[in-house]
């Protein structure tokens, strides 16, 4: 089998694995229990979040256990809008967005919240001058991912970084689920940046776990009340084995990240090079820097995305249509639709979505499959 689905889930790595069932065999007391057996949990939650924040050259403390991206962006934008409701009731964001951002500001605005969806060019990126534009007295959060999950756009966010350095109490959000180990760490974990979001199982750690980066002395009120853990931030017993499982992932993942970042980008360029030949082909991501290295989002014009996933899954190539939420719900594509693209191509897009275990055979695989299907659909139209 071929899997090129890596965006809406990878396979959990053997050794993250190995660390769960490990954690959950052996160090399966609750972190918050005062005697020894809490203690050691305790102090694998701690050794994991230090693990964590050393990867991402922070501190500790400013890192919150979350169960995924989904909860970290709903977090940051809820939390901020609790927070700071004194302040202002403005959000900035993307028209691009993923559904957990674009939802929770469609039900802010229904709180009474006031949201600017930037618009975006044909390569699905904004623009730093509709940012500042954008900008208000009453603007307490912009909100912006750093890679596109359906075509792979690297969104600007060192430039609005910039931006935001003038307006020190506006709130700066990056959704990072599909840019962390993909080269462009020193862009998300930029000075500027307040709140990140990350989920494991996109790289490789078990479903169901993820963390925020909070800059300290930054402020959201927490979406989870309880019992106080993670200080009082994001209460609920913590996933341990599955947090420990995450920090050896994304150590793993960072492990030769360049050399992963070029073999994922060689494999992408394999795939664009075959498939731009064929007239009835539209690609959306482009071969280039300011695209992520591992999103190759495409079109056959005439044919809709479930008939050209189906047709791979026939031959043990798994693709999706552009977002793995959305894939069921059969609504065009949100990210090329806000490109202006025309319905007919954003109702036919697929997506390829790479990861540092696909290689170059297997893009040869996809291109020699590729080149009997197209044959196959052109003779249906
Ligand atoms: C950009 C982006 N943000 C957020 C999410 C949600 O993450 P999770 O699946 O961990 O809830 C996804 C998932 O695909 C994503 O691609």
């Amino acid at each position: 089998m071929i899997y090129f689905d890596n965006s809406a889930t990878t396979q959990i790595d053997p050794s993250a694995l190995n660390t769960y069932d490990q954690v959950s065999k052996k160090i399966w007391g609750n972190p918050s229990s005062l005697h020894r057996f809490g203690e050691e949990s305790f102090n694998l939650l701690n050794q994991s979040r230090k693990q964590i924040a050393d990867l991402l050259g922070v501190q500790p403390n400013e890192i919150i256990f979350t169960s995924g991206g989904t909860e970290g962006d709903n977090w940051v934008l809820k939390g901020t809008a609790i927070e700071k409701r004194k302040f202002g009731r403005h959000i900035i964001t993307t028209a691009v967005e993923h559904p957990a951002i674009h939802n929770t500001c469609e039900q802010l605005k229904q709180l009474g919240y006031d949201v600017t969806y930037l618009p975006v060019d044909g390569e699905g990126r904004i623009s730093i001058d509709d940012l500042k534009a954008a900008i208000r007295k009453d603007t307490i959060l912009v909100s912006i991912m750093a890679v596109n999950n359906e075509i792979g756009t690297i969104q600007p966010i060192k430039d609005a970084a910039e931006v935001l350095k003038q307006y020190p109490n506006i709130h700066y959000h990056i959704d990072a689920v599909q840019g962390i180990g993909k080269g462009i760490q020193d862009l998300i974990m930029n000075e500027r940046v307040d709140f990140v979001t990350f989920s494991g199982h996109k790289f490789h750690a078990p479903r169901g776990v993820g963390f925020i980066y909070k800059r300290a002395g930054k402020k959201i009120a927490p979406l989870m009340i309880g019992g106080g853990q993670e200080h009082n931030l994001r209460s609920g017993t913590e996933n341990l084995p599955a947090i420990a499982a995450m920090a050896r992932a994304l150590r793993l993942l960072l492990t030769d990240e360049d050399a992963k970042v070029q073999k994922q980008a060689a494999i992408k360029s394999a795939i664009y090079d075959h498939i731009k030949n064929f007239d009835k082909v539209t690609i959306f991501s482009k071969d280039q820097d300011n695209f992520a290295p591992h999103i190759l989002c495409f079109s056959i014009l005439g044919v809709r995305g479930e008939t050209i996933v189906h047709a791979f899954e026939d031959h043990d190539i798994y693709i999706s249509t552009t977002s793995a939420c959305s894939s069921k719900d059969h609504v065009p594509s949100a990210t090329l639709t806000a490109m202006q693209e025309p319905t007919e191509l954003c109702t036919s897009a697929v997506r390829v979505s790479l990861d540092a275990n696909n290689t170059l055979a297997e893009a040869e695989t996809f291109n020699r499959v590729f080149d009997q299907l197209y044959e196959q659909f052109s003779k249906l139209s």
